[in-house]
Parts: structure tokens; sequence; C-alpha cells
């Protein structure tokens, strides 16, 4: 299936020059939300991840349903203020400018092993304060999956030291 067909690309939002990859035309074909995720999810099959941790919002979008089909559990990384257990933070910068985002202390036991999931990879700020709030809290990061890379902002480079995948290429 051509799953870029399926997204639609909207120029200048949310600023000039930011080419937004919108994946709601994707999700709301149900033959394509489901080939997009069983896809990623099958080219993870072999990391044998006991948790798949996503970025809120839209990550989860792509990151639960992963979840489901490789039957782990799922960490949802949240903004600050919306978790109400003890939190570990970590601030980081993104396309759009700056952010931060939390996850529970005791979301995550040391040595399990984690894939990241989010939609799309564009500067890999966001991935990266993943992998590091993961780490943080002992687990091992063996993979990080995207639906959609942009792939002219460095966010592969950035994620090097990890296995890193994409369904759908942008160079921006
Ligand atoms: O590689 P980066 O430069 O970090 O950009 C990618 C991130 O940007 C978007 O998140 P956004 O902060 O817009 O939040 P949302 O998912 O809550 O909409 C997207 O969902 C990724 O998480
Ligand atoms: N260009 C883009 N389109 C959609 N989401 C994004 N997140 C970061 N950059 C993005």
């Amino acid at each position: 299936m051509d799953l870029k067909s399926k997204i639609r690309v909207i120029p200048d939002y949310p600023r000039e020059g930011i080419s937004y990859k919108d994946i709601t035309t994707l999700l709301r074909d149900g033959r394509a939300f489901r080939y997009a995720v069983q896809h990623l999810a099958g080219q993870c099959q072999h990391k044998e991840a006991d948790l798949v941790v996503c970025p809120k919002a839209r990550g989860l979008m792509i990151g639960a349903p992963m979840a489901y089909i490789l039957g782990t559990g799922l960490v949802v990384l949240r903004k600050p203020g919306q978790l109400p257990g003890e939190v570990f933070t970590w601030h980081y910068d993104v396309e759009f400018g700056g952010d931060a985002l939390e996850v529970h202390r005791d979301a995550i036991e040391p040595g399990q092993k984690v894939l990241v999931v989010d939609e799309l990879l564009a500067t890999g700020g966001t991935a990266h304060t993943a992998i590091k709030l993961v780490e943080e809290l002992g687990g091992e990061v063996v993979g990080a999956a995207f639906l959609i890379e942009l792939t002219g902002l460095g966010g592969r480079y950035k994620l090097r030291h990890y296995d890193t995948i994409s369904l759908v290429q942008y160079n921006y």
C-alpha cells in the first residue's frame, strides 16, 4: 500500500516554512491505519521488547496499537503535570520549539527491553528525550520505530547509536 498517498501534507503549518505531515487522513482510513501499524510492528517483532514507550498525543496513536500487536506493555510519556505519580522530567527542543516530557519513576523496571515508538522523526529531540528517560530508569532501548521520517532534519544521526526504522520518508 502507498502510505504516503494517505498522509496529507500542509505547507506552512503551524508556521511559515514548516511542511506539516498530517496523519489524521491516514488514521481515518481503516485499511491504511491497520496496514501501517501491522507493518511497523512486523519490523519490530524480532526485538522481543517488553515495553513500547511512546510520547504523548500522536505517538500514542501508533504506539498503543503497536504494543497490542507485539504483546508488550505500554508506557506513555506525558507533558509536565499530567501524570499523577512520582515523575522524572526531561526538557528538550523540537522542530516547533522547546518542550518537556515526564514519565512515572516506576514505569520501567531496570533491564526491561524497550522499543521507542512515535508517529514522526524530525530533529530527533523527542525520541532522544524518550530514550534518555528510559535509560535513566534503567531500561534498555532495543530500537526506535516511526511511521514517518523527515530525513533532512538529522533525527537519524541523533539516534545513531540505536536501531532506527521508519515506514515513510520525506526529505523535509
Ligand atoms: O523529532 P522531533 O523534532 O522531536 O519532532 C517529532 C515530534 O514532534 C511531534 O510531536 P509534538 O511535540 O508536536 O506533539 P504531539 O504528538 O503531542 O502533537 C511528533 O509527534 C513527534 O513526537
Ligand atoms: N513537519 C512535521 N509535521 C508533523 N509533525 C511534526 N512534528 C515535528 N515536525 C513535524
